[in-house]
């Protein structure tokens, strides 16, 4: 173990390149399953803490992990911002360090954006693998963003949906996102045109009010909602909440940071885990809501991937 010498630095296009969705879902099916088990002998991950940058509009989110049986020490620094509508900066940029749990040591510093964007589709991926109907032919996604691009990749190539529809604020931005995906969109200039009659549905927007409304969500649809990541911020409305068995990534992170959780008065009814765990059913039939605010387990063996992938590949050459 080199305790001395300085960090490796693995960035963005590396990342990408030793990333794929295959080897990375099994891994984060996994780490949710040993999440929801609260053993502390097995994972210590604390809700993450934010620091307002009042100044900026924005938060800094530190999000740590041990998993002690794993070997794994991580810590994810993710700045993300309330941007003006129709900013052109990103609303989220993030930093990854892994340790050395028993030297403390950092081993590694990654690049985050592109872990962030992989595991956090990939996660509401299994999301819809577990609550969607065996029979969903439809995708809707809200939003043209990152987000929306990694969860149009790695949900075409988990599922084999007839039609993806795909709606933003900007019709620039649907053509945009048109062009940079290998598969055919819908493009649609209406969230409820987006959205009716659709069976998986996932909002991926900066949005801090609703922007998807139950009234207009097909019953026994599953809706994957990823933004909205603040206690007072809002993605969809209260009738959607309050018809759908709500599924989260961690109860304490929701009931913390979820303003779609919190404010609609809710209960939770499993962590994703529960289910990957068998502790808790999938309601398939049912109207479903996934709510993800995205946790540090999910960063840690994202990045412990890309670090063996990465030593792989430097011992071939
Ligand atoms: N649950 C999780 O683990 C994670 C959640 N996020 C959240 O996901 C959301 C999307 O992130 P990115 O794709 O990186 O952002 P982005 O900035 O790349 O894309 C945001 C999208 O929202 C649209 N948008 C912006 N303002 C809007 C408004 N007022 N109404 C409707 N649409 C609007 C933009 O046109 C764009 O299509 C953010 O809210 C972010 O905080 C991001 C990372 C992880
Ligand atoms: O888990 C994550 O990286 C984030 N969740 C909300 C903003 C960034």
């Amino acid at each position: 173990v080199d305790m001395a010498g300085p960090p490796l630095i693995i960035w963005e296009r590396e990342v990408e390149q030793l990333l794929l969705y295959a080897e990375l879902v099994p891994r984060l099916e996994d780490a949710l399953g040993k999440f929801s088990r609260r053993d502390n002998a097995e994972v210590i991950q604390p809700v993450r803490t934010t620091v307002a940058l009042q100044k900026h509009n924005g938060f800094l989110g530190v999000m740590p992990t041990y998993m002690e049986n794993d070997g794994l020490l991580c810590a994810k620094f993710v700045c993300f911002y309330k941007r003006e509508l129709g900013s052109a900066l990103p609303a989220t940029q993030a930093t990854v360090v892994l340790l050395n749990p028993q030297y403390g040591n950092v081993e590694a510093v990654m690049d985050g954006d592109v872990i962030t964007g992989m595991r956090t589709a990939a996660v509401s991926a299994v999301s819809a693998k577990l609550l969607m109907r065996p029979d969903a032919e439809v995708l809707a996604i809200l939003g043209t963003g990152k987000q929306a691009l990694s969860h149009y990749n790695v949900f075409t190539e988990m599922f084999s949906f007839k039609e993806v529809r795909v709606w933003s604020h900007r019709k620039e931005g649907i053509e945009r996102f048109r062009q940079s995906v290998s598969g055919p969109v819908t493009m649609c200039v209406s969230v409820e045109e987006a959205v009716t009659g659709a069976d998986v549905i996932v909002t991926v927007t900066r949005c801090t009010e609703p922007v998807l409304f139950g009234r207009w969500v097909k019953p026994g649809a599953h809706v994957a909602a990823v933004g909205a990541c603040r206690p007072n911020w809002r993605e969809v409305d209260d009738v959607l909440m309050k018809e759908a068995v709500v599924y989260v990534d961690s109860r304490d992170g929701a009931m913390t940071e979820s303003g779609d959780v919190i404010l609609s008065g809710v209960e939770v009814f499993a962590e994703l885990g529960d289910v990957i765990n068998g502790t808790k059913p999938a309601h398939r039939e049912k109207t479903t809501v996934f709510k993800s605010l995205g946790m540090a387990v999910e960063d840690a063996v994202s990045a412990k991937l890309v670090l063996d992938k990465w030593k792989a590949k430097a011992s071939q050459s």
